[in-house]
């Protein structure tokens, strides 16, 4: 798995899980969603409402699970999560809906999979706090109308475009969660530390934060391992040097690119014209939606590729990266 891979196995899990803030004071960044979010908490509470439905797109670990779980935090509420691909029919996301409680959070991750069939089970849900059930089919078939609890909609993806539009307009509220910067990496690496009892200088945190992708949660994996090659060598303090040669036996360079964006990017820089998304996914082998979701978001914000009509293309500041002269192309 690569070391900046989104899959969450168990063990990374429960490690992100001990590090997961708790309130917003412990978030970092993402100034203008905390402060909206803090308005629309805490006029929800005077009113003794619930709050409106949300949703969170962005790329993967940059912290919606974490948000929808201060959210529940805050108002005092249960939270309940699943994700889209384990409901299978429409009666499974029926049954979690009636157990819903009046106020509590119901957070769906990866909402863009829903299934068209239940995703319309939401529409009424979200909207009137209803299930409108059809029973049977044919003549014989009955709907059913059931009332359900007041809840909170938290939907959390990281394809927003893949989202249908009768479903996206039922949310009241949307935040884009955006790429976080050094400073804020190095204060996530420095505060996760300290929870983990570990010692890490300053330049250490900095350079963890620089190989991060602007994503927290691969800057807790490379603390992980940094902190690793750290214990090997008996160092009592995390310093630059130890996370210099740590991120670097792991193959994530200066600017937070492993083997496969080396790979991706050298494909583009080579290719001297724009590639389609399908051409890349057979070059590289992987599928396109982890290109799409994972590999590129990260490349496009940082200006390393550029996507045009007629594909993705390499900028000049990837060329200069690589070394590559592309005469007469810029
Ligand atoms: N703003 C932040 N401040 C401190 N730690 C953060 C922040 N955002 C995320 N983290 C840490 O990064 C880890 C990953 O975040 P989280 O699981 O919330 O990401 P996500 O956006 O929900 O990812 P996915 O889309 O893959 O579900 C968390 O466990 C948390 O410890």
């Amino acid at each position: 798995m690569r070391i900046v891979e989104i899959e969450k196995v168990s063990i990374e899990e429960s490690y992100e899980k001990s590090l997961r803030p708790k309130n917003f004071d412990e978030y970092i960044g993402q100034e203008q969603i905390k402060k909206n979010l803090k308005v629309f908490i805490e006029a929800a509470k005077k009113r003794s409402e619930t709050i409106d439905h949300i949703l969170f797109f962005g790329p993967p670990g940059l912290g919606k699970t974490t948000l929808a779980n201060i959210i529940a935090n805050e108002m005092n509420a249960n939270i309940k999560t699943i994700a889209a691909p384990m409901l299978e029919k429409s009666g499974d996301l029926a049954a979690i809906l009636t157990n819903l409680e009046d106020g509590d959070i119901l957070f769906i991750d990866e909402i863009h999979r829903l299934k068209s069939t239940i995703e319309e089970v939401l529409y009424s849900a979200m909207e009137d706090f209803r299930l409108d059930i059809v029973i049977g089919s044919g003549p014989a078939a009955q709907s059913i109308k059931i009332d359900i609890a007041k809840f909170t909609l938290i939907g959390a993806t990281t394809r927003a475009g893949m989202l249908s539009n009768p479903l996206r307009d039922r949310f009241g509220m949307s935040f884009r969660l955006n790429f976080y910067n050094e400073e804020e990496l190095s204060l996530i690496i420095k505060l996760a530390s300290k929870k983990l009892n570990t010692n890490i200088d300053n330049d250490a945190a900095v350079e963890i934060a620089k190989r991060s992708r602007g994503t927290p949660r691969i800057a807790l994996r490379l603390l992980k391992r940094v902190r690793d090659f750290a214990e090997v060598e008996n160092k009592k303090v995390i310093d630059k040097q130890i996370a210099d040669f740590a991120l670097d036996q792991l193959g994530i360079n200066e600017y937070g690119f492993d083997e496969l964006d080396i790979r991706f990017l050298t494909l583009l820089a080579e290719a001297k014209k724009p590639l389609g998304l399908s051409t890349i996914s057979a070059a590289l082998s992987e599928d396109v939606d982890t290109i799409e979701e994972v590999i590129e978001p990260f490349l496009i914000a940082n200006g390393y590729i550029e996507k045009t009509p007629k594909g993705r293309m390499a900028t000049r500041k990837t060329y200069e990266i690589l070394n590559f002269a592309p005469a007469g192309l810029f």
